[in-house]
C-alpha cells in the first residue's frame, strides 16, 4: 500500500539523517534561533472570523500526480499571505510530493505566516530538522504512529517550540489521539491515505467526537465555498486546502472565491498586498 511505501522511504531518510545530524550542534543552533511563530495561536484568531485557513504549497501528490507545473513556492506563499491565509503548509517530501525542505526555508524568509512542515514524521530527528529548516509546526499522522510514539513525538516537538497538528481519518485513530491529548490542533483528513478516497462526511462524522477545547481542522478535498460552509456547519474551525488553490493560475482570486473576502479592516490595512495576491 502507498502509505506503507511512504513510511518505508521515511525510515531510510531517517537512517541517513541520523548519520549526518549532529544532535549537540543542532541543539546549540536551535537555542540561538528566534522563537517559532505561533501556528495554533494564528488559527485560534483567524483573519476571517468564521473559518481559519491553512493554505498548502503542493506541487504534486501520490493521488493526483503533478498538480502545478508552473511551481514557484515563494511566489505562491507570498500570494497566499496577501490573500489572507492564516498559516501555510509546505510539503517537504521529495519522492512522493516533489516537495523540498529548501522550499520551506525560502518561504520562511519571504513571509511572516506560521509554517507547517507537511511530511511523514516518524522520528525525533525529523523534528530537529523541521525546527532547523524554519518550521513552526509539524504534522503527526495517527495512521502511522501508535499512541506511545504520538505522545513522545508531540512532547518532543513542543520542547523545541513547535506546535503539532495531529491528523486522524477515523474514530479509532481519534480515540488513540484523545488518549494523548484533548486539546490543540486535531486535523481530520477527508482523504483515506490508503485508498485515496475522499469524503467530507469524514469531518462531519468525527467532529461530534472532538472535544470543544481542541481546534478541528478539516483537511483535503475541499473544492469550493459550499464545501467550506459544509465543514463549518459540521464543526470545523479551520480548513487545510492544497490542490484547489494549486490548480488555479491566480491564487488570490481562488482564495477569495473559496474562503470569502477578508474583513474590510484587514483589506484597507493590506491594500497593496491584497492587490498583489489577486494578480
Ligand atoms: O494528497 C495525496 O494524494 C496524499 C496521498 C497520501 C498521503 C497524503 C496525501 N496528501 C496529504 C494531505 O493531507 C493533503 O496534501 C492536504 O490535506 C491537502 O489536500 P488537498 O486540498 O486535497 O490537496
Amino acid at each position: 500500500m502507498y502509505l506503507d511505501r511512504i513510511v518505508e522511504t521515511k525510515r531510510r531518510e531517517v537512517q541517513q539523517l541520523k548519520e549526518t545530524l549532529n544532535i549537540a550542534e543542532a541543539e546549540r543552533h536551535i537555542a540561538a534561533m528566534p522563537p517559532t511563530r505561533g501556528f495554533e495561536e494564528a488559527l485560534r484568531r483567524p483573519k476571517r472570523s468564521n473559518m481559519a485557513l491553512i493554505a498548502e504549497v503542493k506541487k504534486a501528490s501520490p493521488s493526483k500526480g503533478l498538480i502545478r507545473e508552473d511551481f514557484h513556492p515563494v511566489q505562491l506563499a507570498e500570494a497566499y499571505e496577501a490573500a489572507g491565509a492564516d498559516c501555510l503548509s509546505v510539503l517537504t517530501d521529495r519522492d512522493y510530493f516533489q516537495g523540498s525542505s529548501e522550499y520551506l526555508t525560502a518561504i520562511r524568509q519571504a513571509v511572516s505566516l506560521p509554517l507547517l512542515r507537511k511530511d511523514f514524521v516518524i522520528d525525533e530527528t525529523q523534528i530537529y530538522e523541521a525546527r532547523l529548516i524554519g518550521a513552526d509546526a509539524v504534522l503527526l499522522i495517527a495512521a502511522i504512529l501508535p499512541e506511545k510514539r504520538l505522545r513522545e513525538l508531540k512532547t518532543f516537538a513542543e520542547a523545541l517550540g513547535l506546535d503539532t497538528l495531529i491528523e486522524v481519518h477515523n474514530a479509532e485513530e481519534l480515540e488513540t489521539v484523545l488518549a494523548v491529548t484533548d486539546r490543540g490542533l486535531i486535523g481530520v483528513n477527508n482523504r483515506n491515505l490508503h485508498t485515496f478516497e475522499t469524503s467530507l462526511k469524514v469531518t462531519a462524522e468525527l467532529a461530534a467526537l472532538v472535544p470543544e477545547r481542541a481546534l478541528l481542522i478539516s483537511e483535503s478535498a475541499i473544492r469550493n465555498a459550499e464545501d467550506v460552509a459544509y465543514v463549518s456547519a459540521n464543526g470545523a474551525h479551520g480548513v487545510l486546502i492544497g490542490e484547489t488553490f494549486m490548480r488555479r493560475p491566480v491564487i488570490g482570486e481562488a482564495v477569495t472565491e473559496v474562503m470569502g473576502p477578508l474583513p474590510d479592516v484587514l483589506l484597507s490595512g493590506f491594500g497593496n498586498s491584497i492587490e498583489k495576491g489577486l494578480r
